[in-house]
């Protein structure tokens, strides 16, 4: 088969992007690896699959498959990708648009400046959610929030805080992010049995109460230069634990993003906000 795509990239966090909106497509996961395989394919972190709207009053819906080729619940950066995507393939003339995706209700607004800001919805707290289960740990409490202590290898250890964004995370502080083992350390934690469906792993340096620099070892793609729900995740963990206020910038290696997270003023369903690039890169076509 003979498959159109379109490279994108959201703060180096990459795409492949594929319009299924004409089209009903169903790629296999050996497609999607090749989709995914940076020598042998195209290569991304993962692949972005358009489709016509699901419902009256939702624009699209769109699906989201690690390069590993296993189907996820969202994606932050490839949410900003969607919409340029969209707008710029004349697939909609909205400036917000409202996108459905395996578990959520998005809504983007392309920004004048070029960047795009995502409702990103609630985060969720409930382990049951995420799945976590902490049930033989003995968690530390900090701020209104808990860090949950992990024993890794070689008897390294380290204390995370758990949420989702609709997908798993687990967020710790860390002195430099460029010291970190994140390449050692975030398998362990991706893989560690408290995850039955695995987990993306968050590495936060604080700078200041408004700004951080963040490294994502993400779940089935290993670290990639950005994380949009990982962003979202450490700043909604690092406001419950009293270290940020509601507006962060966050220093993905990739790019910047701009996180906004009312939740202690606003109540802990209040919507996370994500800004940030949306890049297209190329057109191409591939047979697979
Ligand atoms: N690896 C993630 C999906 C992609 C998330 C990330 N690329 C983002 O921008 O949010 C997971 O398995 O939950």
């Amino acid at each position: 088969m003979n498959l159109r795509f379109t490279k994108m990239q959201g703060a180096g966090n990459d795409f492949v992007v594929i319009d299924a909106t004409r089209t009903p497509l169903a790629l296999s996961e050996a497609q999607l690896r090749r989709l995914g395989d940076r020598r042998f394919g195209v290569g991304c972190d993962q692949i972005l699959v358009i489709e016509a709207s699901p419902a009256e009053g939702v624009d699209f819906r769109y699906r989201i498959f690690n390069n590993s080729g296993e189907e996820v619940e969202h994606c932050g950066n490839g949410a900003r990708c969607f919409v340029r995507y969209v707008v710029d393939k004349g697939l909609s003339d909205k400036r917000t648009i409202r996108v459905q995706t395996m578990n959520k209700m998005l809504e983007l607004r392309l920004r004048d400046d070029g960047r795009v800001t995502v409702d990103m919805g609630a985060p969720f707290f409930e382990h049951a959610a995420l799945p976590f289960d902490g049930s033989d740990l003995q968690p530390r409490a900090e701020g209104g929030f808990e860090l949950w202590p992990l024993a890794l290898a070689g008897g390294a250890r380290c204390e995370v805080a758990v949420l989702s964004m609709g997908n798993p995370h687990a967020v710790q502080r860390v002195a430099d992010v460029d010291t970190v083992p994140v390449l050692d350390w975030g398998p362990q934690i991706e893989a560690h049995r408290c995850f039955p469906r695995k987990v993306n792993a968050g590495f936060m340096q604080i700078i200041s109460r408004k700004e951080v620099r963040l490294r994502v070892f993400e779940r089935s793609a290993g670290e990639t230069l950005a994380c949009g729900t990982g962003a979202c995740a450490a700043v909604v963990a690092g406001i419950r634990l009293g270290w940020l206020d509601e507006a962060v910038e966050v220093h993905a290696r990739g790019g910047d993003l701009r996180i906004e997270w009312a939740g202690l003023s606003q109540g802990l369903d209040a919507p996370v906000l994500m800004t940030g690039p949306a890049t297209t890169v190329f057109d191409g076509e591939i047979s697979l």
